[in-house]
């Protein structure tokens, strides 16, 4: 049995692989060198960067070693150059223009919760930091080697952290060790005719321990749930020692302690398994393409599919500017409005009849089908923009993006506000900002901003600083979240007062201080220090 995510077949699409032929098209091309005066041929790869010596000194080193071996604590510049950061925007920047944080000082690399529980008693005893890395995927500053006040910091690899440790066929749920990469889990619950369907944009590279960290969502979410709705039971080794949350599929004792860990970005412990729901393999994928007349008709008719139903498991409507840049990529006849996905996935009977009920419902509403080949087209470009912005970064154009979520209410004018803002901040520099709503629930949905412009050519890290900053605000201003699914990491700590009030960040501390004492838990990530502010600030 497989299981089919569209992941496209072209092996330099995979964007944990380098490519072997540029992404940049001549259509592409064209566009960039009309819209922002860049020239892609001029892209410049990024430099290799050589980490500076380890400050791991011989007890500190040996005690590591005796966790989990000599071979499994890697002390060599290729992997902890490979672990000095993250994916954002401005990671991949400050590695081309040689700003790149120090790197760890070790990458170590447990076999199991055992030996996890040993590295934590040897990085307290010897005044150590720990980033807990999964995919190292984070946008928001999760990953960077923090060594805040400690004397050295180590990247905590989970990657052999990697099975399938029980399929229960009864209760449907599966157990995944928190290293599985999301392309390996799938692999494993296929071979046995399941999946769980979580498939974010970084489903390549990211892993199950990171998607319940940063509690993620993918693109069936809607319909499916986001990670965290998905997860059971859950393990985690914490330096005051394990966790073991979630025994039944419904509870009165007391808050839910699950929801401490998803979502605590390494910064209480290490999650190192999860029991997941998971469902048969689908019988059926009907994803569709339809075209309605404005991003506001558009946001009426997802708003009425999110809470009257019948709710799609896909539901994503691009503004006017989205449409506008996937049409004019792909080289189609330009046509008004913009692009509305609907999706559903499962048996087939139960496909039908709410696929059949949707269409009549967009239809009589005045939407246009487009067909499956559209939403075929959106599939395969998603996993290729992480390598196309990649390219573009070279060639001088800063490409991020930015999320959050609000209610229906207030959900238009926080479109237009984050637009005007981000485009105000970036004055000059020719941006171009495009949005798509995702994520819907009942009571709101998810605002997903795509922002282009040209770099600055002397400052391009306070460029989008500041225009980061000005986006931000304007969530915080408006009551939405600072971040839907791509956490807090050190990016977004300057908002986390303003998201949950000061008794809300006085609740993490005391969290943090019962479970890392020490605090050697990825200092700097998720809380506000005792001064307010995060350790790197944006
Ligand atoms: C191109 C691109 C597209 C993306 N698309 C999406 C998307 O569609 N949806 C979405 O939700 N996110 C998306 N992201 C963000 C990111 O992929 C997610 O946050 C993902 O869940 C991180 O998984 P990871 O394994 O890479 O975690 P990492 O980046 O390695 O870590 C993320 C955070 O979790 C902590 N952590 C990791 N593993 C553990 C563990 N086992 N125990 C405790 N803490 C841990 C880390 O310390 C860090 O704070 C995207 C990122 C990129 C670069």
């Amino acid at each position: 049995m497989t299981v089919d995510f569209s992941l496209p077949a072209d092996p330099a699409s995979a964007w944990a692989a380098p490519p072997d032929h540029p992404l940049v098209t001549p259509r592409v091309r064209d566009l960039l060198a009309q819209v922002f005066d860049v020239d892609p041929d001029a892209a410049t790869a990024a430099p290799a960067t050589v980490p500076g010596q380890s400050r791991l000194a011989g007890p500190a080193r040996d005690a590591l070693v005796a966790a989990v071996g000599a071979a499994h604590v890697r002390l060599d510049a290729e992997p902890r150059a490979a672990h000095a950061n993250g994916m954002s925007y401005l990671d991949l920047l400050r590695r081309r223009t040689g700003q790149a944080p120090a790197a760890p000082d070790a990458v170590v690399l447990p076999a199991d919760a055992d030996e996890i529980a040993a590295v934590l008693t040897a990085c307290v005893q010897h005044d150590i930091a720990v980033v807990p890395f999964g995919g190292g995927t984070s946008v928001v500053g999760g990953v960077t080697a923090e060594r805040g006040p400690f004397a050295a910091v180590i990247a905590l690899d989970l990657a052999r952290l990697d099975r399938l440790v029980e399929l229960d066929e009864i209760s449907r749920t599966a157990t995944l060790q928190a290293g599985l990469t999301g392309p390996r889990a799938e692999e494993l619950l296929a071979a046995r005719g399941y999946t769980l369907g979580h498939v974010p944009q970084s489903f390549e590279r990211a892993t199950i321990g990171g998607y319940a960290a940063t509690r993620s969502a993918g693109q069936l979410s809607t319909g499916w749930g986001r990670f965290d709705a998905l997860v059971e039971h859950l393990r985690a080794v914490t330096p005051a020692g394990a966790l073991d949350l979630g025994r039944a599929p419904g509870t009165a004792a007391g808050p839910d302690l699950r929801q401490v860990l998803l979502g605590s970005e390494g910064a209480f412990g290490v999650i190192t398994e999860v029991t997941v729901r998971v469902r048969p393999v689908p019988e059926v994928r009907r994803h569709e393409g339809w075209r309605v007349a404005s991003f506001a008709e558009g946001v009426a008719l997802v708003r009425a599919l999110g809470q009257d139903g019948p709710r799609p498991d896909l539901l994503r409507l691009s503004d006017e500017t989205e449409t506008a840049l996937g049409v004019a990529t792909a080289g189609e006849e330009a046509g008004d409005g913009c692009l509305l996905l609907v999706g559903w996935e499962g048996a087939a009977e139960d496909v039908t009849r709410r696929a059949d009920a949707a269409t009549a419902f967009l239809r009589r509403h005045g939407a246009t089908a487009l067909g499956e080949e559209a939403a075929a087209s959106w599939r395969t470009g998603r996993f290729r923009a992480p390598r196309l912005r990649d390219e573009l970064l070279g060639a001088g154009l800063l490409v991020e993006t930015l999320e959050t979520a609000v209610r229906w209410r207030d959900l238009e004018t926080l479109h237009a506000t984050v637009g005007e803002r981000l485009r105000a901040a970036l004055d000059g520099a020719r941006p171009v900002v495009a949005c798509h709503l995702s994520h819907v629930y009942p009571a709101g949905a998810s605002l997903y901003f795509s922002v282009l412009a040209r770099q600055d050519e002397h400052d391009p890290v306070a460029q989008w600083q500041h225009a980061k900053r000005a986006a931000s605000d304007a969530l915080a201003e408006a009551g939405a979240t600072i971040t839907h699914h791509h956490a807090v990491g050190a990016d977004h700590v300057p908002w986390m007062t303003t998201e949950v009030g000061d008794a809300g960040v006085g609740l993490l501390r005391a969290v943090k201080a019962h479970l890392d004492p020490h605090g050697v838990m990825n200092p700097g990530k998720l809380i506000p220090d005792a001064a307010g502010a995060g350790l790197r600030a944006t």
